[in-house]
């Protein structure tokens, strides 16, 4: 049994993970750490502060499901005590990646950065480095839900990045054009174009679009809830704890 801590287990995507982990015959939860003590509809610990949860409950995997700032915190130090770390959290800066990185090899420690853990997502994104070779003028729309804190997401930029792998930067458009309302362009990553759009309603999708002479490739997944994600959270709780390495993102643990 691998002794799970999830953190932020009152989020919509914390929600989904207690219910994964409880569930599972190979996990046991044996704590969660929230902002405030509230009251869980589940029996299992509740912790204000990690520092304590892990002194206290020794989990092997830490599990982050919370906002930027929170998951480099815990995460950072999880990974001080010798924790492995699962992070589903997006909105770390390349920085925030190098510390991480550098913590778990000074530490001996693993840590699985997913930016999406969904099976689908991560075809998108495999699929989008592959047409990239072929098709280098390429824009990305991705679309979420309204309470969402970081634009663009975290799917968009490691699919950018994962493209950028194959693709020579260049300016996209024209050379002369001018945004009269700015931000009407979106983002440039290496000149791939990146739209953000947040929405009620929306959960989470992305559309990666190849543009060529006379015709357009349109990759696109959707994820309509979030048990969506929960089979990737749960094969990264295996994968982390059979390694001592950084790994960003869960292309690196599917063929
Ligand atoms: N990798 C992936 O596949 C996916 C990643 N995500 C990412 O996961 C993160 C969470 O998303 P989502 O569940 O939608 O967000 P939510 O806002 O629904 O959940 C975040 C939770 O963290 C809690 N929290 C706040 N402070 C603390 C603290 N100090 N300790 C512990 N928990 C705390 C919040 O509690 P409170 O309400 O009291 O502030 C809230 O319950 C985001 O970064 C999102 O981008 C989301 C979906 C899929
Ligand atoms: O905040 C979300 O909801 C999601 N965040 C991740 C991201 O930023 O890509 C993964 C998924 O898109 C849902």
């Amino acid at each position: 049994m691998i002794r799970v801590a999830i953190a932020g287990p009152r989020g919509n995507m914390g929600k989904e993970a207690v219910k994964m982990v409880m569930m599972s015959s190979n996990f046991d939860l044996i704590a969660v750490l929230d902002s405030k003590e509230t009251m869980i509809p589940f029996s299992c610990p509740v912790f204000t502060d990690l520092d304590q949860l892990i002194t206290e409950c020794q989990p092997d995997v830490l599990v982050d499901l919370t906002s930027p700032e929170l998951g480099m915190k815990h995460t950072t130090l999880a990974l001080e005590n010798k924790v492995h770390a699962v992070v589903g959290t997006t909105g770390f800066s390349e920085r925030d990646l190098e510390k991480l990185k550098n913590l778990c090899e000074h530490h001996q420690v693993g840590c699985i950065i997913a930016p999406n853990f969904s099976i689908g997502a991560v075809l998108m994104m495999k699929f989008a480095e592959q047409a990239a070779r072929y098709m280098s003028d390429v824009e990305i729309i991705e679309m979420h839900h309204d309470r969402k804190l970081d634009a663009p997401s975290g799917t968009a930029l490691k699919t950018a990045e994962m493209i950028g792998t194959l693709r020579e930067p260049h300016q996209q458009g024209h050379p002369d054009e001018k945004e009269t309302h700015p931000g009407a362009r979106g983002a440039s990553l290496d000149g791939i174009r990146l739209h953000s759009v947040r929405l009620p309603g929306l959960v989470a999708h992305q559309q990666v679009l190849f543009g060529g002479n006379g015709q357009l490739l349109t990759l696109r997944h959707d994820s309509f809830n979030r048990e969506s994600f929960m089979p990737g959270v749960a094969l990264c709780i295996e994968e982390v704890m059979k390694r001592n390495t950084f790994i960003y993102g869960l292309e690196h643990l599917i063929d």
